[in-house]
């Protein structure tokens, strides 16, 4: 199982270019695309899920191991995509006074589970490993967020999917309930290709084994979040500031980023040796690849070469 998008562009009727140029390998496992508001996230991962078609470029599912070893064009074969994708977008409404017990039953037939034995049962499962069993006749209108995405999912997973999609689901989650919902994912991935999108670090952090970062529809990096963090080491470093200090410190180090930190700034700046002796090493974290990417103030060849090697 292997997603390999190729050199993919899109340009929308009012002249945004949101991909540029696209070119990713997601094999199977979770594979997280962060970047920020506007990025081009969810046009990339509506392209695959064959909802819009790109201007260019090529995406093909190579179903290796699966009863039908072929590789699919996905901008071509858009109804055997759909037979193993499950996508979950980023909105999507649901029928407030229905069960979610019913609304998957009616889901299931949908999908060609006729049998009604066999229906119940595929039923029960997905309700029982998107932990929904227990509230499983309540109203859906009444189900919190967490709810309402983990019930989302047990949508997309019927039909077994071997491509599963889901865009931003963790925005609005409660600590509680994101922790949950990542780690349903993170079980998923062990099957099939997932490929998560967000804009939140920590997601990707903590659940995935490969990572890209797009902006303004263009990669800036692939690799393996943890090779990434390694080919930072001894490269950021941190200070506190005064307000009126930052600009200072701006012109004369590669910032990444600032946090404010009771009222004063904490500095992180990219440096191949000690910027000074005011600055500290920082150990850094995928948050400091991150915005040393999207700063232009980074490692970004060193962690690419790294994963690759
Ligand atoms: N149907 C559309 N018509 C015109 N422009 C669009 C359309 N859909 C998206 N865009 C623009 O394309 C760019 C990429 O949008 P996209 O929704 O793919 O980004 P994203 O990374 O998913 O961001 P967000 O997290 O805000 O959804 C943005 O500038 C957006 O305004």
């Amino acid at each position: 199982m292997h997603l390999a998008i190729r050199d993919v562009t899109k340009t929308y009727s009012n002249g945004v270019r949101a991909l540029r140029g696209v070119t990713l390998d997601i094999p199977r496992g979770m594979y997280g695309l962060l970047g920020p508001n506007g990025a081009g996230k969810s046009t990339l991962m509506r392209t695959i899920a064959t909802l819009q078609d790109p201007d260019t470029g090529s995406i093909t599912l190579d179903e290796q191991g699966a009863a039908s070893p072929h590789l699919i064009d996905v901008v071509r074969e858009k109804d055997r995509v759909r037979r193993t994708l499950g996508y979950l977008p980023q909105e999507f409404g649901v029928y407030p006074n229905v069960s979610a017990e019913r609304l998957l039953d009616h889901f299931a037939v949908l999908e060609g589970f006729t049998q009604h034995l066999e229906r119940s049962r595929v039923v029960e499962s997905l309700l029982r490993q998107t932990n929904l069993w227990d509230v499983r006749r309540e109203r859906l209108g009444g189900y919190s967020g967490g709810m309402r995405q983990r019930f989302g999912i047990a949508v997309a997973l019927l039909g077994g999917p071997s491509l599963i999609i889901v865009d931003e689901p963790t925005a609005g989650l409660d600590p509680a309930e994101r922790v949950r919902f990542l780690n349903l994912l993170s079980e998923l991935g062990e099957q099939a290709v997932v490929i998560l999108s967000t804009h939140i670090v920590e997601d990707v952090a903590e659940l995935c084994s490969r990572m890209a970062v797009i902006n303004k529809g263009q990669i800036l990096i692939e690799a393996e979040p943890l090779a990434a963090i390694a080919a930072l080491r001894g490269h950021i470093w941190k200070r506190v500031v005064a307000r009126q200090e930052l600009a200072d410190v701006e012109r004369r180090h590669r910032v990444i980023c600032t946090k404010l930190l009771s009222g004063r700034t904490l500095v992180h700046v990219h440096a191949e040796s000690s910027p000074g002796p005011e600055f500290e090493a920082v150990e850094p974290d995928l948050e400091d690849v991150y915005f040393s990417v999207m700063t232009g103030h980074d490692g970004a060849e060193a962690a690419t070469s790294q994963a690759a090697s």
